[in-house]
C-alpha cells in the first residue's frame, strides 16, 4: 500500500485539506487540534463540520502548514486508525474531476459505499444481528445502543444530543464495524446466502453397492444412464454438482434429471456458496487452443513494449481464456487484476467460469450487493489480497497491488456514465488506472470501438488477433431478409418475413434455440389519434409514451411516469384510438400467433426487475425450457449458450436511423454482436437480418462480418467531419423548468465561450429531446482538436462562464452540466 508518511511541519499549526461529500470545487481546509497533529494521515476519514450545525465524515487529501485565506475550523475527531484510501485512489478520484469536469465530493460521494459515508442526516439503526448482548459495548455505545431499542432509529445528529458531544463519528465508526448498528437504508437488503441448485445422490443410495443397484434401476434408458455416469466423473473432482452443468454436459434436458429425482436416485438441493466470492475453485482451466496460445504470447508482446493490448477476437473465440491466463499469473504472483465488464448482471456466465478457476482469489463486485457486503469487499482490496471482476464502479477500489487491468467487451456503450456526474467512461478510467499502477492491461472485443481501433492503428495499444472461434466451429451463417416479402398468398406480415418464420419453425424442431433481437421494449411506442394525430406526451419529457399491454400502462421511458391510456383523444374525441411502432412486448405476442407450440420468453428491463428474475430466465434458456428469447440489447451481450441455432435481428432500419454520430458503429456491433450467440458449439448457427434497405453499406459490412472494412469506412468519414476520436468533444447542457430561460443561459453562455473559444463552439441548440425530467434543455458542443494543454485552457474557460452564469441575475438557477466524451 502506497502510505505518505505525514508530513507536518516541525513548528507552527498544521492544516488538512479534507474531501468532502458535497459540490465543491476541491478540497477544503480545516485546521489539526494539537491532539492529532501525530494520528493523521492521507486516506483518513475524520469529523468536520462544514455548514452550521453539519457534520460530515471528510477524507484527509493531504497535510501541510500552509495557512489559507481563510479563518479555519478544527478537525473534530479522528475516525479511522488505517488510511481507507490510498495514495494512488485519491490522486485517480483528482484526475477524474479534473477530465471530467466535476468535483471532487462527486467523485467521493460515487466512488465511497454509503456505509463508509456519514453525515449529520445519516439515520442509523440496531443492526439485525445484534444479540442484545451489551457485555462488550463501552460507556457511548450502550448509551447509543439503549436509545436505539427505545427509539428504533435515530440520526447522528440525534446522537450527539444523546451523547452530549460535538464529536459522535468515531463511536459510529466502531458500532458500525462490528455490526451493532446500520445505516437504517440498509434494512431492506439484509444479508441473503448465495445458493445455487445442486443434485446429489439420495438418501438410499450413499454407499458404493446402492450405486452400483441404481445403474441396474436405469439401464434402460441411455440417458438416465448417461447423466448417472457423468455425475460420478464429476463429483470425483467438485465438491457439489450443479444441476444445469450436469444437463449441460451431458446434452439431457431437465427432464431426465428429473425422472433420476423421482426415482430417488437422485435429490435437489441449494448448496449454500460463501457471499462475497461466491465460489471454491472447483474447475481447472482448461489447455489453450493453438490461437489462444498465440494470443497469449501477442499479449505478453505488447505487454513487453509497455502497450496495453487489443484483443479483436471474433465471437467465441475464447478471449475469456487469455484474459484467465495472465489473471492466474498475476494472481500467483501476489498481485491484483481488476476484470471489468459491463454490466454484471448480464454477464453471470463469465463471471461463474472465473470464480470456477479462480475461487475466492476474485470477488464480485455487483450492483446487489449491500452495503455490508460491500465494505468487505473494500477492506479486501485494500489488504491487497483479492482480485475483482465487476462493472466500473468497481475502478473506485482501493487497490494497493495491482498487477492487471482486463476491459472485457471494451466497445460497450455501458462503460459510459451518464447520470449522474461524475460522467466518466470506465473503459477509459480503467486505462489511467493501468498506468497509475504500473499494471499491465487488456482490451477485449468481437467489435473494438473506433477509439481503440485508432489507438492500435497508432501504435499506442498492441493489436492482437483472433480469428477463429474455440473448438473450430464456423461462425454463422448472415442472411438479409427483405422486410416487404409476402408469403406464397402474397401476404405481406409487418414484424416478420416468411423467411424468418419458416426458419424459427425449423430451428425449434431440430430442437435448437432461437434469440430474437428487437431494440425497443415495451409493446408500442406511440399512442395516437387516427383523426387529428394527436399522440400521448409525457408530462415530464417531450417524448412520446410507450404502451405496455400487460399492464395496460403508458410508461416513459425516459422519466418513468406512468399513466392509464385515455379512452378518447382529449383533442378531438375521437374513442378509436391506436397504437404505432413495436416493442418487445408486441413481438412477443404476434410470435405467439405464429407459433402456438413454442415456448417464448422476453428478455428485457420489464421482465427482468425483479431480484432473481434474470437469473433465472437464463437457467431456463440454458437448460431447454425455452425455445425463443425475445430481447432487447440485453441479449446482445455475451451470452454463450450451446444450443442457439437461430439468431433473428427483427428490424436493421430502426438500429441505423438513429440521430448520432455514432448511430452506424453502434448498430454494426449490436448486429454482430447478436449474431455472435449463434451456432458456438458443434453446429454452425444461422442469422437472419430483417431490413427494408438491404443495400445499406453497414448492412453489407456485417453480413460479410468484415469489421476492417467498416472500421476504415467508419474512420474515414468521422475524420472527413471532425467527430470523435479526431477530435475532443465537450457537450455543455443547460437545464432549466422554463424553455426562456434555458435558452436565455444557454445564449449567454453560447457568448462568452465564442468570444474565447471562436469558432470551436457548435450551438446553443435544442436537442432532440428538448425537455427531460420536467427540463427544457439547451446544448453547447464543443470540438477541439485532442491536444492536452489545450483542453485545460478550456476546461477553465467553461469554468469560469460557468460560475459567471450561476451570479447572474435571473438565471442562476439554470443548471450546467458539463459531459467530456458525451458517448
Ligand atoms: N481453452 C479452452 N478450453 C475449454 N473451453 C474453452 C477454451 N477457450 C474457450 N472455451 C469455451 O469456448 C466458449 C467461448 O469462449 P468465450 O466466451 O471466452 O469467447 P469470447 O471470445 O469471449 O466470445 P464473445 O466475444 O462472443 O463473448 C466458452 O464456452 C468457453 O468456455
Ligand atoms: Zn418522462
Amino acid at each position: 500500500m502506497t502510505r505518505r508518511p505525514p508530513d507536518p511541519p516541525s513548528t507552527g499549526t498544521v492544516y488538512a485539506d479534507v474531501v468532502l461529500p458535497l459540490a465543491l470545487a476541491r478540497t477544503y481546509t480545516y485546521q489539526v487540534p494539537e491532539e492529532f497533529v501525530g494520528q493523521l494521515q492521507a486516506g483518513l476519514r475524520v469529523e468536520v463540520q462544514f455548514s452550521k450545525n453539519k457534520h460530515y465524515a471528510g477524507i484527509i487529501r493531504r497535510l501541510h502548514g500552509t495557512a489559507p485565506g481563510f479563518k479555519t475550523k478544527p478537525i473534530l475527531s479522528v475516525i479511522d486508525v488505517e488510511p481507507l484510501l490510498t495514495e494512488r485512489q485519491l490522486e485517480l478520484w483528482e484526475w477524474m474531476a479534473d477530465y471530467y469536469c466535476c468535483t471532487l465530493g462527486e467523485v467521493m460521494t460515487a466512488g465511497l459505499p454509503s456505509h463508509l459515508k456519514m453525515a449529520s442526516e445519516t439515520i442509523i439503526t440496531l443492526g439485525p444481528m445484534f444479540s442484545d448482548d451489551i457485555t462488550e459495548l463501552d460507556e457511548d455505545e450502550y448509551l447509543i445502543v439503549e436509545a436505539l431499542t427505545l427509539q428504533s432509529e435515530l440520526s447522528l445528529k440525534d446522537i450527539r444530543d444523546i451523547l452530549q458531544r460535538k464529536t459522535v463519528y468515531p463511536v459510529i465508526r466502531g458500532l458500525l464495524d462490528r455490526h451493532v448498528i446500520f445505516p437504517k437504508e440498509e434494512f431492506s437488503d439484509r444479508y441473503k446466502p448465495l445458493e445455487v441448485k445442486c443434485v446429489r445422490f439420495g438418501p438410499k443410495y450413499r454407499t458404493e453397492a446402492e450405486r452400483i443397484s441404481a445403474f441396474d434401476l436405469v439401464s434402460r434408458s441411455e440417458k438416465q444412464t448417461a447423466v448417472l455416469l457423468e455425475y460420478l466423473d464429476v463429483s470425483r473432482k467438485q465438491p457439489y454438482v450443479r444441476r444445469a452443468d450436469l444437463s449441460k454436459r451431458t446434452g439431457a434436458s431437465d427432464a431426465v434429471i428429473k425422472a433420476l429425482v423421482k426415482k430417488d436416485i437422485f435429490e435437489f438441493y441449494d448448496h449454500e456458496v460463501s457471499r462475497l466470492g461466491g465460489a471454491e475453485a472447483n474447475a481447472r482451466a482448461g489447455a489453450l487452443s493453438r490461437e489462444q496460445q498465440e494470443a497469449l504470447g501477442a499479449v505478453r508482446g505488447c505487454h513487453a513494449a509497455g502497450k496495453p493490448a487489443l484483443i479483436h477476437g471474433v465471437t467465441g473465440s475464447g478471449k475469456t481464456r487469455v484474459y484467465l491466463e495472465l489473471m492466474l499469473e498475476e494472481i500467483d504472483a501476489g498481485r491484483q487484476v481488476l476484470y471489468l465488464l459491463p454490466e454484471i448482471a448480464l454477464t453471470g456466465q463469465i463471471t461463474k467460469r472465473l470464480q470456477q478457476v479462480l475461487g475466492d482469489k476474485i470477488l464480485v463486485y455487483h450492483s446487489r450487493l449491500n452495503n455490508m457486503e460491500r465494505v468487505e469487499i473494500w477492506k479486501a482490496v485494500l489488504s491487497g489480497e483479492k482480485s475483482v471482476v465487476g462493472p466500473r464502479s468497481a475502478l473506485f477500489l482501493p487497490f494497493t497491488k495491482l498487477g492487471l487491468v482486463v476491459v472485457d467487451e471494451e466497445h460497450d456503450p455501458s462503460y459510459k456514465q451518464q447520470e449522474p456526474s461524475p460522467r466518466y467512461n470506465g473503459r477509459d478510467v480503467a486505462m489511467y488506472l493501468a498506468h497509475q499502477h504500473g499494471a499491465r492491461s487488456i482490451l477485449g472485443s468481437a467489435t473494438p470501438s473506433l477509439e481503440s481501433w485508432e489507438n492500435a492503428r497508432s501504435e499506442k495499444y498492441g493489436l492482437v488477433t483472433m480469428r477463429e472461434r474455440y473448438g473450430g466451429t464456423a461462425l454463422p451463417e448472415m442472411t438479409v431478409a427483405n422486410s416487404r416479402e409476402t408469403d406464397d398468398k402474397g401476404m405481406h406480415h409487418p414484424f416478420f418475413t416468411p423467411t424468418l418464420i419458416e426458419n424459427i419453425r425449423a430451428t425449434i424442431e431440430r430442437g435448437e434455440q432461437v434469440i430474437l433481437f428487437q431494440n425497443r421494449r415495451g409493446f408500442a411506442p406511440v399512442y395516437f389519434c387516427p383523426t387529428c394525430e394527436w399522440s400521448v406526451q409525457c408530462v415530464n419529457c417531450d417524448v412520446t409514451l410507450t404502451y405496455h399491454k400487460y399492464q395496460h400502462r403508458l410508461r416513459c421511458h425516459c422519466c418513468g411516469y406512468v399513466t392509464s391510456p385515455p379512452e378518447h383523444c382529449p383533442a378531438c374525441g375521437e374513442v378509436q384510438l391506436k397504437l404505432s411502432g413495436t416493442g418487445t412486448e408486441k413481438i412477443e405476442d404476434e410470435l405467439k400467433i405464429f407459433l402456438p407450440e413454442a415456448r417464448i420468453a422476453r428478455m428485457d428491463l420489464d421482465t427482468t426487475r425483479g431480484k432473481n428474475a434474470l437469473g433465472q430466465l437464463l437457467q431456463q434458456f440454458e437448460v431447454g425450457e425455452l425455445d425463443i428469447l425475445v430481447g432487447t440489447q440485453m441479449v446482445t451481450k455475451g451470452l454463450d449458450f450451446d444450443r442457439v441455432g437461430l439468431v433473428g435481428v427483427i428490424s436493421a432500419d430502426q438500429l441505423l436511423r438513429f440521430p448520432d454520430f455514432r448511430a452506424d458503429e453502434r448498430a454494426f456491433q449490436l448486429m454482430l454482436q447478436v449474431a455472435g450467440r449463434a451456432g458456438r458449439r458443434e453446429r454452425q448457427g444461422k442469422v437472419i437480418i430483417q431490413a427494408h434497405e438491404e443495400s445499406h453499406p453497414v448492412l453489407t459490412d456485417v453480413l460479410a462480418a468484415d469489421y476492417e472494412n467498416f472500421i476504415q469506412r467508419e474512420a474515414d468519414n468521422r475524420r472527413a467531419h471532425a467527430f470523435p476520436p479526431y477530435r475532443k468533444m465537450i457537450r455543455i447542457q443547460l437545464r432549466h423548468p422554463r424553455r426562456p430561460t434555458a435558452e436565455e443561459g444557454a445564449k449567454l453562455m453560447g457568448k462568452w465561450l465564442a468570444y474565447a473559444l471562436g469558432d470551436l463552439v457548435e450551438g446553443p441548440f435544442e436537442p432532440s429531446i428538448a425537455r427531460l425530467r420536467t427540463y427544457y434543455l439547451q446544448d453547447i458542443v464543443l470540438r477541439l482538436p485532442p491536444h492536452v494543454a489545450e483542453l485545460k485552457r478550456v476546461k477553465d474557460i467553461i469554468q469560469r462562464a460557468t460560475d459567471k452564469l450561476a451570479t447572474t441575475k435571473g438565471l442562476s438557477g439554470v443548471r450546467v452540466v458539463v459531459d467530456v466524451d458525451p458517448y
